[in-house]
């Protein structure tokens, strides 16, 4: 920069004596611009041409129409602003074309602007009037001859211009409409396309507000069924296995269990069985007295029975215990299964008793996203409930903690401290044998919720299995 600095060319004398009109000073202000600004105008490029113009602009009285035709100093000021105008709003513009318009020092002023407005002319072809380069070197001529000698052939010249000019300035306003007119359009367009926007965020809501209804609606007529189902089940079980009946001693009522039709025809199965081995073994032994006492006593061949017959008889029983045996076995092992049966089914009873006792069994949704389907189970101090999540789509368990709405203000701070320590460690456990912990959250003052991985049917029973297996394993070693 500094090396610019020296190279620029002394300032060569004012030769625009173009006596500015009243209306129009600030032109001439910005003609009085300081040589080293003129002359650094090269130096500085675009940026200090823009500076200028935006400093000359504010103080231009009559942009639209201040070019009065009759005064042909107070139109080359006009027309001289109307360019700085130009280029002010024309930057982009080839800046070297700038630079050479301007670049002809002080003295040069008009005619830097005349080959602008060539260059410009040009560039605006369409709408203004071609000017040739001689065109241009008489404007700019004319000029800095105007106020010297204004003669006629300055004045075609300057009225030359001046029509140019006014071509430029209808030109830039058309241009300047134009582009008003776009802004407008964009600005419609892009509230167009908000509301749009709007409109299409405000459906997909809507969309998913119906999906989750729908499929919420869906989940419930299903567990609607299932419940029905499982009653109808129950019912059928309970007549097969047995029921939980009432007995009354005194004033005390107790629950008993009857056994169901099928374990009934069991128990009468074994015992028929139980007496037939009983009388065959009975019928053994009296062979087997009748035998001993024919040796004995030495009874006659009529009466007493032969070796074989004895052997027979024998054999003949024997068979008949075994088969007997075999057959008790058999049902023996039905009354295991029976029992097992009977396990599961005392539990459904008590998971569907606790289901329509529970506060949560008619299909809520909680937290906004999980809605509650059927009871799975009840621990110590919670009811755990099956339920879909509407967000991720898949099932989960809820477990509903209950605080025991009599415990003091303190145990009750106490037990969700621990739930909460609770919570806190089991979220990081990550492991195959470990169901995952994904949400908490308060439903009222006495309870709140843990939402937990859904361990279906299937994966209870490979569990259970695995169990039983590791529990043979350790009463094997
Ligand atoms: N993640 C799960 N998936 C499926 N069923 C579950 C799940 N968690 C619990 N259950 C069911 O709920 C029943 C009770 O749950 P759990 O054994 O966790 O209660 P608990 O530990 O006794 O309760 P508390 O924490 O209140 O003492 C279980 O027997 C099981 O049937």
């Amino acid at each position: 920069m500094a090396g610019k600095a020296v190279s620029v060319p002394p300032p060569s004398p004012p030769h625009h004596p173009v006596v500015a009109p009243a209306s129009a000073p600030t032109f001439m202000d910005q003609e009085e611009l300081p040589e080293s600004s003129s002359s650094s105008d090269d130096d500085n490029g675009e940026e200090f041409l823009i500076q200028k113009n935006t400093l000359k602009r504010p103080r231009s009285p009559d942009d639209d129409h201040g070019l009065a035709l009759g005064n042909f100093e107070g139109s080359a000021n006009a027309a001289a602003k109307v360019l700085d105008v130009m280029d002010t709003r024309l930057p982009s513009e080839n800046p070297s074309r700038k630079r050479q318009g301007r670049g002809r020092g002080r003295g040069g002023t008009g005619r830097g602007r005349g080959s602008k407005t060539v260059d410009q002319t040009r560039h605006t072809s369409a709408s203004s009037v071609t000017v040739s380069n001689g065109q241009h070197d008489k404007l700019t001529n004319m000029d800095s001859r105007t106020s010297v000698l204004p003669g006629n052939d300055d004045r075609t010249a300057l009225h030359e211009e001046l029509s140019l000019l006014r071509g430029k300035v209808a030109f830039l306003e058309e241009e300047l409409n134009k582009s008003r007119q776009e802004v407008t359009e964009y600005h419609q367009l892009s509230d167009r396309l908000a509301k749009e926007l709007k409109d299409f965020k405000d459906q997909d809501q809507q969309k998913k507000s119906k999906q989750m209804k729908v499929l919420s609606d869906l989940l419930i007529a299903v567990s609607k069924a299932e419940r029905q189902e499982a009653r109808m089940k129950l019912k059928q079980e309970s007549f097969r296995l047995g029921n939980i009946g009432v007995m009354r001693a005194g004033t005390v009522i107790s629950e008993t269990w009857e056994d169901g039709q099928a374990i009934k025809d069991l128990n009468a199965h074994l015992k028929s069985l139980l007496e037939t081995k009983e009388a065959v073994e009975r019928h053994r032994k009296s062979l087997k007295k009748r035998q001993s006492s024919d040796k004995g006593d030495g009874s006659d061949a009529e009466t007493s029975m032969s070796e074989e017959d004895f052997l027979l008889q024998d054999e003949i029983c024997k068979s008949r215990l075994t088969s007997i045996k075999r057959e008790e076995e058999q049902y023996l092992r039905e009354r295991d299964r029976y029992e097992l049966e009977k396990g599961r089914l005392i539990r459904e009873m008590k998971r569907l008793r606790d289901e329509d006792g529970s506060r949560f069994n008619n299909f809520q949704i909680l937290h906004h996203r999980y809605a509650l389907l059927n009871l799975l189970g009840k621990g110590g101090f919670s009811e755990v409930y099956k339920a879909f999540d509407l967000v991720e789509y898949k099932y989960v368990a809820c477990k509903l903690h209950g605080l025991n709405a009599q415990w003091s203000e303190e145990k009750k701070q106490s037990y969700i401290r621990h739930a909460i320590r609770e919570y806190n460690i089991h979220k990081t456990l990550v492991h195959t044998n470990i169901v995952r912990l994904w949400d908490i959250f308060e439903i009222d003052h006495n309870t709140f919720c843990t939402v937990l991985e859904y361990c279906s049917a299937r994966i209870s029973m490979q569990s259970l299995k695995q169990r039983q297996f590791f529990q043979k394993r350790k009463q094997g070693s």
